[in-house]
């Protein structure tokens, strides 16, 4: 007997994975000028999942709404909801400290404290009034290890981070991320400062984070969106034109302004 085997669509692949994130009915404003349109999306936890998209299409802008980063621009308005974890975190009397915590992000270019490399990691701890030495200690290892750094940094704990590669300033700023243990990474194109080399280091780190954490990245390189990530969303003009699995996405997408985009007829 012949099988056809029929490949799984995106709701029956996402009926199969846990959600961290659910977007429903998200419009964004700045001023008059509206940058996301009814933005509708469910994102898997401990998974990749990737917004590639032509510039000012609103990658970022989407990435900051899960942490509440667009409160700090005054002329942001923001309707819909927005549940991580099953807690709406644009309702009203949110702990916003406490959502950046568990919803981490790394920035384009590398932004440590101008403080030792263990004090970068520490600090957070710090500002949660830990302050034991050991635990401390603990923690910066763990959170080194995992963001790849520890072989190169040991030796060097209290120097000053600002005397790293911009490679491994990036590198510690996703330790610094992942120090206080959040659920969600968000990687607003953590790569494109970077040399080839740390690119891929960052991209390694990547693929190993998402054993343990949901990863969200933006990312202007397509091919970097096809190597990193499980699942990506094109944006354009503030819509969401198409989410699907990446391999789908890069193969075969349902969308023509999807394949336009991927096929470098514009962007
Ligand atoms: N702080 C702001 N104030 C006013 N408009 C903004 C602000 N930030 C972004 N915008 C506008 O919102 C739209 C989306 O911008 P956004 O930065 O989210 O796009 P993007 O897809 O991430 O772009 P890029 O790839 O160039 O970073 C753009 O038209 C941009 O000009």
């Amino acid at each position: 007997m012949t099988q056809v085997l029929e490949e799984k669509t995106i709701e029956q692949r996402l009926a199969e994975e846990k959600i961290s994130i659910e977007v429903d009915k998200l419009n964004l404003f700045y001023g008059d000028k509206q940058a996301l349109y009814d933005i509708d999306m469910k994102i898997p936890e401990k998974k990749v999942t990737a917004f590639i998209g032509p510039s000012g299409c609103g990658k970022s802008t989407l990435l900051r709404c899960f942490n509440r980063m667009n409160d700090l621009v005054d002329i942001a308005r923001t309707q819909g909801d927005i549940n991580i974890h099953g807690e709406n975190i644009n309702k009203q009397g949110i702990d916003v400290a406490e959502l950046r915590r568990n919803v981490g992000m790394v920035f384009q270019k590398p932004n440590p404290f101008p403080k030792s490399i263990y004090e970068n990691i520490a600090y957070g701890l710090r500002l949660q009034g830990i302050n034991k030495r050991r635990v401390l200690d603990e923690v910066v290892e763990w959170a080194l290890k995992g963001a790849a750094l520890w072989d190169e940094v040991k030796d060097r704990l209290h120097e000053n981070a600002l005397g790293m590669s911009g490679g491994q300033q990036q590198r510690l700023c996703i330790a610094r991320a992942i120090a206080v243990q959040p659920e969600v990474l968000l990687l607003d194109e953590p790569a494109s400062a970077l040399d080839p080399i740390s690119t891929l280091k960052i991209e390694e780190l990547i693929h190993e984070l998402k054993n343990d954490y949901t990863i969200v990245i933006v990312t202007h390189n397509m091919q970097q969106a096809a190597r990193v990530s499980d699942y990506t969303a094109f944006m354009y003009m503030g819509d969401m034109v198409e989410f699907d699995q990446t391999d789908t996405i890069f193969t075969n997408p349902s969308q023509k302004k999807t394949e336009d985009y991927i096929t470098g007829r514009y962007g």
